[in-house]
């Protein structure tokens, strides 16, 4: 059984704090360097180099005139899905749906901000939008549903996913069953940097698009990072990660169980379980092997590695107030707060890009049908970016307005700053000149 690493976090040293927060993608160089051929390739290819790609790296039976999807392909996920499964996607679609359509900005707002004088904002849909579903270390109907369902609402014309074969040459069926019940009906069987670059580039029969989101492996935030000037990449979402905070009124096994919840997602991903409460740590170590008993040899593999590694394990602080700073400073993807009054802490929480409260929200009725988007930022981008949201699909054009009443009053000041800054032409333009073309008032 693997030993899981342990902290007493007050006896660190301020370089082993640090080291604390470090992620398995915090440097991606290495993975940058090799993608840079499988970039240019499709770049020079398009097709030829995806369909070779998908047998090389996916081992997967594709070709050239199998890359889209059918509408047979579609007709028949349905009938290898269970109605179980099915009955779970439509429940968390609907849940989904609703969250999104909520947040929906208005499609425009305009304010007067002096009299006869009005600003505001304009939202419209992005044209096309590529959304990226994994598939490797597990399949993921679930990120078609939190990548597709906001796109849909914000209205989106052109949408299209792009996910890595199996190597039947088959896309994951619950996927087409979740693409098709959210309203995408165009996917292609393409993965990792060969799918960014598809996207970036288009290729014979994949067409480029704006903007590509959706969470994936080091290649794919690798390739995102490489292709960034060539195509929108969104919010930063690598590998799964999660802390578990919890306060002395839980059972630690609960905390444990928790724990495992985004470490086995792969070996790449992290996890810990924050606490000042010793009783806690303990019991939550006690109960690891009870829980590791009861799953998948794989899925023990990958979380005993994240829980024994340097990026995951227990931390247990000297207060409940360092238990905060650890958090604020370490901006989880998921954070869970575990207490029966998760509500009194979650005003000392500021870093992280999603806060799941109490005992009954686990990170998993969140990653699946809750509502709020599970596609969230990592390595720390929770510090400065949140969830993927409708927004992500809408881009916003600011409106302004001014009547003649108005006018003058602002022409002076204009003309004023414009002469400060230089510019004559924009002082012209606001000068008496302009009022000898203006229709006469009165
Ligand atoms: N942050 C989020 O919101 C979020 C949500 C869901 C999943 N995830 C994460 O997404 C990741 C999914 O990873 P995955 O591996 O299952 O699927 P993936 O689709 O991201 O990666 C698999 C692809 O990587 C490429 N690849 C694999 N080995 C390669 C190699 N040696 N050289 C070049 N390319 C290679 C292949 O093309 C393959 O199709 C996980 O880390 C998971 O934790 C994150
Ligand atoms: N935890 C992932 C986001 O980091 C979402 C997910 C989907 N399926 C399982 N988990
Ligand atoms: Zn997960």
């Amino acid at each position: 059984m693997a030993k899981v690493t342990f902290h007493d976090y007050s006896t660190l040293s301020p370089e082993e704090k640090r080291a604390l927060l470090r992620r398995s993608e915090t440097d991606l160089s290495g993975f940058m360097e090799k993608v840079t051929p499988i970039l240019e390739a499709v770049r020079l290819e398009g097709d030829r180099a995806v369909a070779r790609f998908g047998r090389e790296l996916d081992k997967a039976d594709v070709t050239e005139a199998t890359i889209k999807v059918t509408e047979a392909e579609f007709d028949e996920a349905f009938t290898l899905v269970g109605a179980d499964v099915i009955e779970a996607i439509t429940f968390g679609i609907d849940n989904i749906r609703h969250f999104h359509e909520e947040q929906k900005p208005e499609a425009m707002w305009l304010k007067e901000i002096k009299p006869g004088a009005f600003a505001g904002d304009r939202f419209t849909p992005i044209k096309s939008v590529a959304l990226y579903v994994p598939r490797g270390k597990g399949s993921f109907p679930s990120v078609t549903m939190m990548t597709s369902v906001p796109a849909v609402v914000a209205g989106v014309p052109e949408l299209a996913i792009v996910t890595p074969p199996a190597p039947d040459g088959r896309v994951d069926a619950a996927t087409l069953v979740a693409a098709r019940l959210a309203g995408v009906e165009t996917v292609y069987k393409v993965g990792g940097a060969q799918a960014v670059a598809a996207v970036a580039y288009g290729t014979e029969t994949i067409k480029p698009a704006l903007k590509i989101v959706g969470p994936g492996s080091p290649w794919v935030v690798a390739a995102k990072r490489c292709l960034a000037g060539i195509i929108d990449t969104g919010l930063p979402a690598g590998p799964s990660e999660a802390i578990i905070f919890a306060d002395d009124t839980v059972h630690g096994g609960l905390a444990a169980l928790d724990l495992l919840i985004e470490a086995e997602h792969g070996p790449d991903s992290s996890a810990y379980l924050v606490t000042h409460s010793r009783r806690v740590a303990e019991e939550a170590l006690a109960a690891l092997p009870e829980h590791w008993a009861r799953m998948t040899e794989q899925r023990v593999d990958f979380s005993s590695r994240v829980l024994s590694g340097t990026c995951g394990g227990i931390i247990l602080t000297s207060s409940v107030e360092e238990s905060y700073d650890f958090v604020n400073s370490y901006a989880p993807e998921h954070l869970e707060i575990l207490s029966q009054d998760a509500f009194a802490h979650l005003g000392h929480i500021t870093e992280a890009a999603e806060i799941l409260m109490g005992p009954h929200t686990p990170v998993s009725i969140a990653n699946f049908c809750l509502g709020p988007n599970a596609v969230l930022p990592t390595s720390r981008w929770a510090r400065t970016f949140g969830p993927l949201s409708v927004t992500d699909f809408v881009k916003r054009s600011s409106i302004g307005y001014v009547t003649a009443p108005a006018y003058p009053e602002f022409a002076k000041r204009a003309h004023k700053l414009a002469e400060y800054e230089g510019f004559s032409s924009h002082a012209h333009a606001v000068s008496a000149v302009r009022d000898t073309y203006l229709p006469k008032r009165g």
